[in-house]
């Protein structure tokens, strides 16, 4: 097999990292973490390393719902319809929420705005019991981490979704020090975002299993895109106690197939009991009824991607009146009337 220098340094420090992370010798904040991430899943402490866990017992398996902002007329944050849309995706059997998601669209939030949106998202899992997935983090290590330590004071967070670092477009050996750094620091567990076509960042499957194999590292939302290379190799030689949940709607079914534990996936707002039997279907082995059903969900994911996301989707929602408009926020501009009726028509085929 070639080796590209990238991927020799990543294995270099995948050793490196793995001893200096022996699990039996840390005694910090990552293995608290790992033992609290699910208090639900009794498989993560006494399993045989050499035997995987079951996709559907490992931490944070099932399906997650990034949700949207909704906007009141006048322009503010419609916090009712928000806490109505994360009961409905509860209620439709979702493990849990993502806050500040992509979806939710962060960059274009006040801090005001991000609080109300935190605290409408925390009070709802807290009452159901449900996992709680906070976006958060940049490009730049010291500004994810202190934002990781505010996020260490709120309740009843499960972990927090961190991107890749984009745009700088460091080394392998800078994300990795990136996240060992992150990872060190916060008592928060991490997920890592990798999605290469927003961060320009592709890794090897020897750099993203080394971002998996780091304590506080519990999972990584991939969205490259397809069913690439490197996920085939990293599904196929998991580290331990480590979810992958796919992050691109067109592509969950593969990936479920392939032993994902779950999905965070946009697209659940609407046909979520549906995802969910999705993954269950998968996870159950029953591969006919998982592919069917895969099927007609990726129809619908690819008309609500048509156009960027999340514009189909409000689109969508406001027309069932779930949401008072459909607003979005500049750069962003609002899904043509085509995109919504074509995604409409597939929610009513399902
Ligand atoms: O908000 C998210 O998390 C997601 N964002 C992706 C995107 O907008 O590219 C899509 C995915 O469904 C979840």
């Amino acid at each position: 097999m070639v080796e590209f220098p990238e991927q020799a340094e990543a294995a270099k420090l995948e050793h490196r990292l793995s001893l200096r992370f022996e699990p039996e010798k840390v005694t910090g904040p990552g293995q608290i973490r790992r033992a609290t991430i699910d208090p639900m899943n009794s498989a993560t402490s006494s399993r045989d390393a050499r035997t995987p866990d079951a996709p559907s017992t490992r931490p944070l398996a099932g399906i997650h719902v990034p949700l949207i902002t909704p906007f009141a007329a006048d322009g503010t944050v419609a916090a009712t319809s928000l806490e109505g849309l994360a009961h409905a995706v509860l209620d439709a059997g979702a493990r849990g929420i993502v806050a500040l998601g992509t979806t939710a669209e962060p960059a274009s939030l006040t801090a005001d705005e991000k609080h109300t949106v935190i605290e409408v998202c925390t009070r709802v899992c807290r009452e159901r019991g449900a996992t709680l997935i906070l976006g958060a983090g940049s490009h730049d290590t010291r500004a994810t981490a202190a934002a990781l330590a505010e996020l260490a004071h709120l309740p009843h967070v499960t972990a927090a979704l961190v991107p890749v670092p984009y745009f700088t477009r460091p080394q392998a050996a800078g994300v990795l020090a990136h996240f060992t750094s992150l990872a060190t620091a916060t008592p928060v567990p991490l997920i890592v975002y990798h999605v290469p076509y927003r961060t320009a960042q592709p890794l090897s499957a020897a750099c993203l299993r080394a971002l998996g194999a780091l304590p506080g590292v519990v999972g990584m939302k991939y969205a490259a895109g397809g069913v690439d290379e490197q996920a085939v190799e990293l599904l196929g030689d998991l580290p331990e106690d480590f979810a992958v949940l796919a992050g691109d709607d067109l592509f969950v079914s593969p990936l479920l197939a392939l032993g994902a534990a779950g999905g965070i996936l946009a697209s659940a707002h609407l046909a979520t009991a549906s995802f969910v039997e999705l993954a269950a279907a998968w996870h159950a082995g029953e591969a006919t009824r998982a592919r069917n059903l895969g099927h007609r969900l990726t129809a619908l994911s690819a008309a609500l991607f048509s156009e960027p996301n999340p514009t189909v989707l409000k689109g969508v929602l406001h027309a069932q009146g779930r949401i008072p408009t459909a607003d979005i926020r500049l750069p962003l501009v609002p899904a043509s009337r085509a995109a919504v009726d074509a995604a409409l028509e597939r929610v009513a085929e399902l």
